[in-house]
């Protein structure tokens, strides 16, 4: 599986203050596949995100995390950013002093963007109001993760990991999140993926949190995981572990994987 998949978590333990909050996690997203992770407040979803994208306060105490057949467990996060992993964080934060305007100038800049192209996806995100305005400062929870997303955007990662892009956010504003995340997670680089040699491959991968599975409506995902307690306990249909989920909560979802026509060889819940 790791010989195929755009991002590898192996067996990844990391603590947070000293605390261990995941035990030895394991996840493959081949390349151009789209994976949702499900799972209780406080499981550790965010955590798993924020390590992979290299935040210094997850300390990894064991296991790996390979980016494109690249190790990048020991990597900085601008070092992951350049390579190619993007966040949209549950909590944008605020940045004081720096202006919207100006951190897309730098993007636009250094990822070589026209006016034309930032200006699109500004409008489509509807995010013009906040140009001039420090970013975050006084935004709403749902204008923050709109910003957010918006600079996601326009850096065009190969991987975005998205941490619960519908939480706080209105449904017309999803409608728009979603065409504008299902867009992006279809559209290759110019040029598509040369080292396979077939332009019009899917390379881009994406992981994405969520609770209401509102995103999923609009963003068409091959499979999710469930999260807890620091573990993935099981992977299947997106669909069917989110009705379970609902109709009769996270632990069910779980023993459903001693039914044997809930699973497969891989222990993943499936329809059959
Ligand atoms: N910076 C931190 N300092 C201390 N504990 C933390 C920190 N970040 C996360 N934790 C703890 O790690 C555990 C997992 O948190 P995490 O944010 O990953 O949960 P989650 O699955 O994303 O939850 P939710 O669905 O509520 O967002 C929680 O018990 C949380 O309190």
């Amino acid at each position: 599986m790791e010989g195929t998949a755009v991002l590898s978590v192996i067996d990844l333990q990391v603590s947070v203050r000293g605390k261990r909050i995941l035990h030895d996690v394991n996840l493959h997203i081949p390349r151009g596949e789209v994976h949702a992770l499900f799972g209780p407040n406080g499981s550790g979803k965010s955590v798993m995100m924020m390590t992979i994208m290299g935040y210094p306060e997850y300390e990894i105490r064991k296991g790996r995390i390979v980016f494109d057949g690249r190790d990048v467990t020991r990597m900085s996060l601008d070092e992951r950013s350049r390579l190619g992993i993007g966040i949209s964080e549950q909590r944008p934060p605020t940045i004081k002093g720096v202006k919207l305007s100006n951190m897309v100038k730098l993007i636009a800049s250094v990822k070589q963007l026209s006016d034309a192209h930032t200006s699109s996806i500004a409008s489509a995100v509807d995010i013009n109001r906040f140009l001039n305005r420090d970013i975050n400062d006084g935004l709403s929870g749902g204008e923050s993760k709109q910003t957010e997303l918006f600079l996601l955007l326009l850096a065009n990662p190969q991987l975005l990991i998205l941490d619960e892009p519908d939480s706080g956010v209105d449904p017309e504003q999803l409608l728009k999140i979603g065409r504008l995340i299902h867009t992006s997670l279809r559209n290759n680089p110019p040029g598509g993926d040369k080292r396979g040699g077939y332009p019009d491959a899917r390379i881009k991968a994406g992981l994405i949190s969520t609770h209401s599975a509102e995103i999923l409506e609009y963003v068409q995902t091959d499979k999710a995981h469930l999260m807890m307690d620091g573990k993935i306990k099981c992977s299947g249909s997106p669909n069917l572990m989110m009705d379970h989920i609902r109709k009769q909560g996270y632990a069910y979802c779980v023993s459903c994987l001693e039914q044997e026509q809930c699973r497969d060889k891989n222990n993943w819940i499936t329809e059959n």
